[in-house]
């Protein structure tokens, strides 16, 4: 693939950019970072809500499963939500939640009554409108806190991948769900990925969480990243439609954990020395 641009990176405000040698190292980098989320949910509010999405994530949380954080994380104040989900039972291969609880929940001491998994036995209109009550419920009761500039649900922490095409979640680049302004989950029957039919956190939900985080990995991705994260989008594809670009957190922090490959679109200001982002090496 070849460079489009060379702008100059700047990171945008409240967003960070961490680069990492291989995959191994972003999961141990993104264990003390959830770490950290945690403990400072669970001091200020009690809880921690955190949202998670299927693809790849759930590898990168492995060492999340082992010593210290099995021992000396809070478990019992975890609640777990998903960000998307694709329509497909529960037990399918391609579900978000059954990859999830194989490679995450089933090696952590999580409540099972804290596991909020979307409906697989609706229709994906039914199962949106399901779990945005629910949630409606728990941000009632603030197990999930809330935005107080919309009233939308403020999670502590969501874990989102990124595709080849900038979607983050199930939030498809020129997708009309990306426009919806007063919806917190919705659903779509046209995913230009199978399965088609997905339920989706919307942006306004995304963007109004405190802490937000996009793992993404692999030269497919550098386009994506650069358009996503560059002030300069002169001579960029549209760069508002990249659902990854919208990703924008109101009042939180958004940080991306990348590889070498995902990141090599990215300049740093100068050389290492002075380097706009993060490189860890
Ligand atoms: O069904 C989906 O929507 C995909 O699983 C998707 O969300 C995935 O996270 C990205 O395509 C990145 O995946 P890779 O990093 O493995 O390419």
């Amino acid at each position: 693939m070849e460079k489009e641009s060379s702008a100059t990176y700047e990171p945008k405000r409240n967003s960070e950019i961490r680069v990492f040698e291989s995959s191994d190292e972003i999961s141990t980098d993104l264990a003390e970072y959830i770490s950290q989320v945690s403990e400072i949910s669970v001091k200020e509010r009690g809880y921690f809500a955190i949202a998670l999405s299927g693809g790849p994530l759930v590898s990168f949380l492995g060492k999340l499963c082992e010593a210290p954080y099995n021992k000396t994380l809070d478990w019992s104040k975890w609640y777990i939500f998903w960000s998307d989900e694709r329509a497909v039972a529960k037990n399918h291969a391609e579900s978000n939640y059954r990859l999830t609880k194989e490679g995450f929940l089933a090696k952590v001491p999580i409540l099972n009554g804290h596991v909020y998994s979307i409906n697989d036995n609706a229709t994906v209109e039914d199962a949106a409108t399901d779990y945005e009550f629910m949630i409606r419920q728990l941000v009632k009761v603030r197990t999930i806190g809330v935005s107080e500039r919309n009233d939308c649900p403020k999670f502590d922490l969501i874990l989102l991948t990124m595709g080849s095409d900038g979607h983050v979640a199930s939030l498809f680049p020129n997708h009309p769900a990306m426009e919806l302004k007063d919806d917190w989950v919705t659903y779509i029957t046209d995913s230009p990925q199978p399965p088609p039919e997905r339920i989706t956190f919307t942006l306004p939900v995304i963007n109004s969480a405190s802490n937000i985080a996009i793992v993404s990995t692999g030269d497919d991705k550098a386009k994506a990243v650069h358009i996503a994260v560059s002030d300069m989008a002169e001579g960029l594809d549209a760069p508002t439609s990249l659902p990854a670009r919208m990703v924008q957190p109101t009042d939180g922090k958004l940080v991306w954990f990348l590889d070498k490959a995902a990141a090599s679109f990215l300049d740093s200001k100068n050389d290492d020395d002075d380097a706009c982002y993060d490189r860890h090496e």
